[in-house]
């Protein structure tokens, strides 16, 4: 008998209570391996907090995650990023006093089973040092490798975290407003390295995104947020011919 394969991220009746708001709110999501899925939704509609909950920042006070079919709602941050979970935040999440090379170095040497002490002049012939060069250089990111990492416009940071998912080999990604802050010129370029850093890993990448026209063309499906809700699950074109969609976010009359 041919085994089900197993969603990549289900998430079941997911609620999260704070004080006596309702920040979610019975959450459903089935992910298949290798999907793309934008998160969208006016401001204060959870995306985040969605986020925070699949990655263990915040614990959810109903319902359940389940990575790879394993439930995975009581680990912690640390437990579900070794099972392979990777993220960015809207803040960066980088190391600003260190190079664009130290910072996807240091990344490459905990990927390859190393530990965090850093070099400060590591040999560019060892294998981290050699993954983390053919990595920048996979971002666009070559003449900037020995700039603090800190100094460098939104647009190359975000590149650098990209760079750096890409050596953690990550199976499920979350990406919060990649876009955020990035100069116009260089939205092409990060489409770009997201498209290419998910070929190349075959993860399940989930990006929370205002951008619109950038999400519609990167992703297979669109989860609408809307008060603390999923309110539709669907690929881009039907999310934007959906009329409860338009009237809920798009704020078109429906
Ligand atoms: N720790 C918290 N305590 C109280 N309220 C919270 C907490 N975290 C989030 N909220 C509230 O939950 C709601 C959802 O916030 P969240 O940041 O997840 O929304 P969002 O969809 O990501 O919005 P944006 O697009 O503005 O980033 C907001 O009303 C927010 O104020």
């Amino acid at each position: 008998m041919m085994n089900t394969p197993h969603s990549a991220l289900k998430i079941e009746g997911l609620g999260l209570q704070i004080g006596g708001a309702t920040i979610l709110k019975d959450v459903e999501l089935d992910i298949m391996p290798g999907a793309r899925v934008g998160v969208i939704g006016p401001n204060g509609a959870g995306k985040t907090t969605l986020f925070n909950a699949i990655s263990g920042v915040v614990r959810p006070t109903s319902g359940r995650i389940l990575m790879d079919g394993r439930d995975v709602t009581r680990l912690d941050v640390s437990k579900r990023a070794r099972m392979g979970l990777g993220r960015t935040f809207q803040t960066s999440s980088i190391f600003p006093k260190l190079t664009i090379f130290e910072n996807v170095r240091l990344a490459a040497q905990v990927s390859l089973g190393g530990n965090y002490s850093l070099l400060r002049f590591p040999r560019r012939s060892d294998a981290a040092s050699r993954l983390a060069a053919e990595t920048i250089e996979k971002v666009g990111l070559i003449h900037q490798q020995d700039a603090f990492a800190g100094e460098v416009s939104h647009g190359d940071k975000r590149k650098l975290e990209i760079a750096v998912l890409m050596v953690t080999d990550a199976r499920v990604v979350l990406l919060d407003e990649p876009m955020a802050g990035v100069a116009s010129g260089e939205v092409a370029a990060l489409t770009e390295n997201i498209r290419s850093m998910h070929a190349e890993q075959q993860s399940t990448l989930l990006m929370v995104e205002h951008h619109i026209d950038v999400l519609m063309g990167l992703v297979d499906k669109v989860a609408v947020m809307y008060s603390g809700t999923v309110l539709a699950f669907d690929t881009p074109q039907n999310i934007m011919n959906n009329p409860l969609v338009q009237s809920a976010y798009l704020g078109t009359s429906a």
